[in-house]
């Protein structure tokens, strides 16, 4: 069992709003840092400086990170997530749709902090994208699961810095497990990387709700 509590604080809309902002600015901060040229006793003075923000942010810490009340999906609620969540600074961050017939899209852009290969962007990263994208489209067809396996076939390198596509759908539910696809595709409409993933939903939550 996580030592995290799933208990958490729900954000009221204008905390969220901040926080979000928040996360935002730290966001460019990443990418500021990875791509600065400022000399050694800058990045020290800058360094100091973060220092102390993180200190003043820290002396109010909750245990784990909040939700908001969420909407149509329940998944929606964790605005800390790592691939969609607005308040997460490490999430690019991803907006995902649910179509009626369940077909999970989104369109994204990953700059430099999600680097692997010079100018392309890192293989976990893509196979991060794709595992929520498919998790979605598993959680659409009302069986939701924690990924089980997931297989990603890197077709083409994926480029930085210009608009990508995610696409996912659920093939099949088998009691509670489900299977689901998707790929990532560059500006030219050719698939990068292909994924395929079997979701389970655990024993524990088929008689607790999730
Ligand atoms: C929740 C809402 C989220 C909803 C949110 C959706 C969006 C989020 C997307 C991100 C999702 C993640 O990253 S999730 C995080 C990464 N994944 C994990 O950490 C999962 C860790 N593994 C587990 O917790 C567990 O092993 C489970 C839940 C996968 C299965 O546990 P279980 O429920 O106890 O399953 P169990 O009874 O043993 O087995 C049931 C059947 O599945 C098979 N089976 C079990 N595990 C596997 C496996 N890894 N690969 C193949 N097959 C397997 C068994 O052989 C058996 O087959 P048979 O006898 O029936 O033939």
């Amino acid at each position: 069992m996580s030592a995290i509590p799933m208990e958490r604080p729900v954000l009221g809309d204008d905390e969220a709003a901040a926080l979000t902002g928040l996360a935002a600015r730290v966001r460019e901060l990443a990418e500021a840092t990875v791509l600065t040229g400022a000399g050694a006793a800058e990045a020290a003075a800058v360094a100091d400086e973060i220092a102390a923000l993180t200190a003043r942010l820290t002396a109010e810490r909750r245990g784990a990170p909040p939700f908001v009340t969420p909407g149509e999906r329940r998944m929606d609620r964790q605005i800390a997530n790592p691939v969609s969540g607005p308040l997460n600074p490490f999430a690019p961050p991803i907006g995902l749709d649910v179509t009626s017939d369940g077909v999970v899209r989104g369109e994204f852009t990953l700059g430099a902090v999600y680097e692997g290969p010079p100018s392309y962007v890192h293989g976990g990263v893509s196979a991060m994208v794709l595992d929520q994208a498919l998790g979605m489209a598993a959680a659409a067809t009302g069986t939701p699961g924690m990924t089980a396996t997931l297989e990603t076939r890197y077709r083409r390198p994926t480029p930085l810095g210009v608009p990508l596509k995610v696409e996912a759908k659920a093939s099949r539910v088998e009691g509670r497990k489900v299977y689901a696809s998707g790929t990532i595709s560059a500006p030219d409409g050719r698939v990068t990387v292909e994924a395929t993933a079997m979701f389970i939903m655990p024993q524990r939550f088929v008689t607790s709700e999730y």
